[in-house]
């Protein structure tokens, strides 16, 4: 896995060297081995609201602990008060490891590449079948994230009540992506057992959800967490603060374990960072015919060496539709129709 975690660098947050010079790194200081570790489930202006267990807790950043942005799902060491009683504030003191980043380029609407969140292990697309139509596009930008951030995806179909999946799903076939539909029930709800097969998939993982206004997605967080809504209201008493002017991403927690991360803001993905070269990585079964491709080949030109390489045969039967896919992807990435 060479460098695959090599971008995590803005994660590994340490502290400066301080004016004076030698102080250890956050890190190894003794004063701190009384920390207790939280998961970030909320960000909201320079306030974190961390989970423990049962205790919510929020928490400022110590002011050694650099510039590096903490964003949901990261595990944060925390010092100070950390009861989790009202009106406490605890202090992190340092932000453990990431497993994964899932991040977005700059793009026009924001300038800044980002971490959006910090320790996902799956990336759940959720677009309707119907009103609003599906648009291809975005879903394989949302696969291209994820798979360059190292996320699963899975494609969550809704209102298949109103539409049959077959014909969008034949776009992902060679993929082999997993999906799944829910669909509406004739008593307005979800149809509780498509919601179960969610649940079942996302249950003991970190999923970060991602879809389009209007496809369903609050309507499916809440059959799948009850008590979402008063999540988020904690969140909002712990910080005083109306969790409607953030657009922040929020961490719910699964009743049997796992977590639901739902990004509010995040409509599209920037992708300017995914680099072809490596990105074709993640298809085994295509990255050795690529040995025979010039200097820098974008896997999508006259002289890339797959199309010979997959008319021999050497990926399979699939293969040809699989590098049709592949290109599908990379071609994603740019493009004015940012999804
Ligand atoms: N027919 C049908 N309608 C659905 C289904 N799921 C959600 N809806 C409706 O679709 C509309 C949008 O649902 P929301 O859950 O608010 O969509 P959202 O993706 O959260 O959209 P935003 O809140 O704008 O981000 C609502 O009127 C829902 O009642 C479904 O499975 N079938
Ligand atoms: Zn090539």
């Amino acid at each position: 896995m060479s460098g695959r975690y090599d971008h995590l660098d803005e994660s590994s947050v340490r502290t400066r060297p301080s004016r004076k010079g030698n102080r250890p790194r956050t890190k190894d200081r003794p004063a701190h081995e009384d920390a207790v570790v939280g998961v970030v489930v909320g960000v909201d202006r320079g306030r974190y609201t961390t989970r423990i267990e049962d205790r919510t807790i929020v928490a400022m950043r110590a002011r050694d602990l650099g510039r590096s942005r903490i964003v949901v799902g990261d595990r944060v060491a925390m010092v100070g008060d950390t009861s989790g009683e009202p009106d406490t504030l605890a202090r992190i003191v340092r932000v453990e490891d990431r497993d994964t980043v899932l991040r977005r380029s700059a793009d026009d609407s924001d300038t800044v590449e980002r971490v959006i969140v910090a320790n996902a292990d799956q990336l759940v697309v959720v677009t309707a079948l119907a009103d609003p139509e599906p648009r291809e596009r975005m879903v394989d930008r949302c696969l291209v994230a994820a798979y360059d951030a190292g996320l699963e995806p899975l494609l969550v179909l809704t209102k298949a009540d109103l539409a049959d999946p077959e014909n969008f799903l034949r776009h992902y076939k060679a993929l082999d992506v997993p999906s799944l539909v829910t669909r509406g029930a004739p008593d307005g709800q979800l149809e509780a057992g498509s919601v179960e097969a969610v649940r079942a998939r996302l249950t003991g993982r970190t999923s970060v959800l991602v879809g389009h206004s209007g496809v369903g997605k609050s309507t499916l967080v809440n059959a799948l967490v009850p008590e979402a809504h008063r999540a988020i209201g904690v969140v909002n008493a712990v910080t005083g603060r109306g969790r409607h002017t953030s657009t922040s991403a929020v961490a719910l927690e699964l009743p049997e374990g796992g977590w639901v991360v739902d990004t509010p803001g995040v409509r599209s993905f920037g992708l300017g960072h995914v680099d072809p070269a490596s990105f074709i990585e993640h298809f085994e079964d295509l990255a050795p015919g690529t040995d025979g491709c010039p200097r820098g080949c974008s896997h999508d030109e006259p002289h890339c060496a797959l199309d010979e390489w997959v008319a021999q045969g050497h990926a399979g039967p699939s293969g040809p539709a699989r590098l049709e896919s592949l290109r599908r992807l990379l071609r994603s990435r740019t493009g004015e129709d940012r999804g």
